[in-house]
């Protein structure tokens, strides 16, 4: 068999190398994934993020970060990393990176994947990174799921590419993916309910409400657990997706963190024709002040996003009031 590759037809020029390296690590990793080995959710210990560390979070990162030894990588931010790795000195790029994500659902065989944003390198490791999320210059995951595919925007449209299990090729299968507005799907961690902002929760109340409240129409749920997995059933069939802050001790900002999660994911929505937002702003219009830092993440289809945006804008005491008077928002 070839060496894994892309194809690179609708790849700008300048990024063929570091996609190729991300094409033959994606392809290494869909092999490590798929032979599942038992130890890879062995516990290993605890990242700068306070999250637990599985064997296959810290061996990702490992393969991600030599797949990507000789691509033009000036810096290397990992989830994994306390602070991002200097690769090559006459790089261009800096590359952030959640190398698995979906961890909790390493042993549960369900969909995981890699995220990934990529900026021009600045003059050291802060200016690279810290910067308006806008910046990226390209923004994509690799979902190991039944197929793996890599989806990934360079800043004029989304694009999917799977991977031949004949050729390990990830061939382009859509060029330009529009995200449809047509499901009536939200995706949130309900368990979390009684510490959720009031106007998410006046959000997730009229969906549950259903035919019977002020959006008259009935929902259906779902949380897998990976964002990855969340983020490509929304491309592929619409709907909603939100991790709040909430008031449980290190949820201030939230959960996921803006640099290798929530951006590269907001760029690829936001390219397909959705919206991403803290709750309230676009989340490609902020900047974290911190490698690690977290921010809320609301994204999918623009309507749906724009709704929950509305039920932010409101004073306290009018999304109180609505819990009386729904029918401001019937849609
Ligand atoms: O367990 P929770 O609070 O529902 O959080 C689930 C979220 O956490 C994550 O697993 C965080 O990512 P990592 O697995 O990379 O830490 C997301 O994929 C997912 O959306
Ligand atoms: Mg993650
Ligand atoms: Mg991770």
């Amino acid at each position: 068999m070839r060496a894994p590759s892309i194809d690179i037809t609708h790849v700008p020029a300048p990024l063929r190398p570091l996609m190729l390296a991300m094409a033959r690590g994606a392809a290494e990793m869909a092999g490590v994934i798929r032979r599942g080995d038992r130890r890879m959710a062995a516990e290993m210990g605890v990242n700068s993020n306070g999250d637990g560390q599985k064997r296959l979070d810290l061996d990702a990162d490992a393969l991600f970060r030599d797949a990507l030894r000789h691509a033009g990588l000036r810096w290397y931010a990992s989830e994994e990393l306390c602070d991002p790795v200097a690769i090559q000195d006459d790089g261009d790029w800096a590359l952030a990176i959640d190398p698995l994500d979906g961890s909790s659902n390493i042993d549960t065989n369900v969909s995981i994947g890699t995220i990934f944003a990529v900026y021009p390198a600045g003059t050291d490791a802060n200016a690279s990174f810290l910067r308006p999320a806008r910046e990226l210059i390209c923004g994509g995951y690799v979902i190991y799921g039944p197929r793996c595919s890599m989806v990934v925007s360079f800043g004029d449209g989304t694009q999917i590419y799977a991977l031949n299990p004949d050729t390990d090729c990830f061939d382009l299968t859509e060029a330009r993916l529009s995200l449809p507005d047509t499901s009536f799907e939200f995706a949130i961690n309900a368990s979390n309910y009684r510490h959720w902002p009031r106007p998410v929760r006046a959000y997730i109340d009229d969906c549950l409400a259903g035919t019977d409240g002020p959006r008259d129409k009935n929902f259906n749920m779902r949380w897998i657990g990976s964002l990855v997995a969340e983020a490509h059933r929304i491309l592929m069939r619409g709907g909603i997706f939100l991790y709040p802050a909430d008031d449980r001790p290190g949820y201030a900002r939230g959960r996921l963190r803006m640099l290798y999660e929530c951006a590269p994911i907001a760029f690829l929505i936001e390219q397909a024709g959705g919206r991403a937002t803290d709750g309230a702003l676009p989340i490609l219009d902020a900047r974290v002040t911190a490698l690690h830092g977290r921010t809320p993440l609301v994204f999918g289809s623009a309507d749906k996003v724009n709704r929950v945006a509305a039920y932010h804008d409101l004073p306290e005491a009018e999304v109180s009031a609505l819990f009386g008077n729904r029918g401001l928002f019937r849609a």
